[in-house]
């Protein structure tokens, strides 16, 4: 029996691609390969959940997020942690499929980490940027290219108001590159319009559905 493909989620941030990963998790448990990190909120805060990542704090951060308490968190995460040096270096070997910089962290999915989830046969689900896009249709990956967007600019800068996440400056960067992120709908197979969730939802399932299968099947 084939892989199942990878999926690569993307769109502007606050198109709610979290929402439905969450909810798609939830609902199929054991046939993705990410888990919601404990530090789920540092790469929120980052703009981008990428699953599976290495993401690079400071040595302050990385002590804190051990420490974390939420022990029901920390188990089975895909998210490896490391050092800007070794990262960089990761990067320089090319070791990574995609990396980016925001607000002084890196970030990045590596090559590793992708691997580990292929051979568990799940679906990985990449959630990058318009760069990580890019970056990704250079590799053998293949996988099945899906963008969230949200119905208009005006819902888009509301989520991101009420998600209170962001400060006047982010958010206004946040908009220009959702403005940047809706041309550029051509590198992807689907483009979900995410205005009602539960019908987004649906159609994701309906676009993931086939991949579902065969990992179920797997599975039994
Ligand atoms: N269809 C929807 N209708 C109304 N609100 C929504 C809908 N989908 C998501 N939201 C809300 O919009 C906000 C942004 O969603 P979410 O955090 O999932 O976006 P995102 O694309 O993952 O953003 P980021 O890339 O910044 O992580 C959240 O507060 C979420 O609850």
């Amino acid at each position: 029996m084939s892989r199942p493909r990878p999926v690569v989620l993307s769109g502007p941030s606050g198109a709610g691609k979290s929402t439905l990963m969450k909810r798609l998790m939830k609902e199929h448990e054991g046939l993705f390969g990410f888990s919601v990190s404990r530090l789920n909120k540092l790469p929120m805060l980052l703009g981008a959940t990428l699953l599976p990542v290495a993401d690079v704090f400071s040595s302050e951060e990385l002590e804190n997020s051990f420490s974390c308490p939420n022990e029901s968190e920390t188990t089975d995460t895909d998210y490896h942690y490391t050092t800007r040096e070794a990262m960089q270096q990761g990067i320089d070997n090319g070791d990574f499929i995609e990396n980016a910089e925001f607000s002084g962290n890196m970030y990045g999915t590596s090559k590793a980490a992708v691997e580990d989830v292929l051979a568990k046969n799940v679906i990985c689900i990449l959630d990058v940027d318009i760069q990580g896009v890019r970056r990704i249709k250079e590799t053998d990956l293949n996988p099945i290219y899906i963008s969230v967007q949200p119905p208009s600019m005006e819902i888009l800068e509301k989520r991101l108001r009420d998600r209170q996440t962001e400060t006047e400056d982010s958010l206004q960067k946040r908009l220009e590159a959702a403005r940047i992120d809706m041309e550029l709908r051509g590198l992807f197979d689907v483009v979900i319009i995410n205005d009602d969730l539960d019908r987004a939802y649906e159609e994701l399932k309906e676009i993931l559905s086939e991949e579902i299968t065969k990992v179920q099947k797997a599975q039994s």
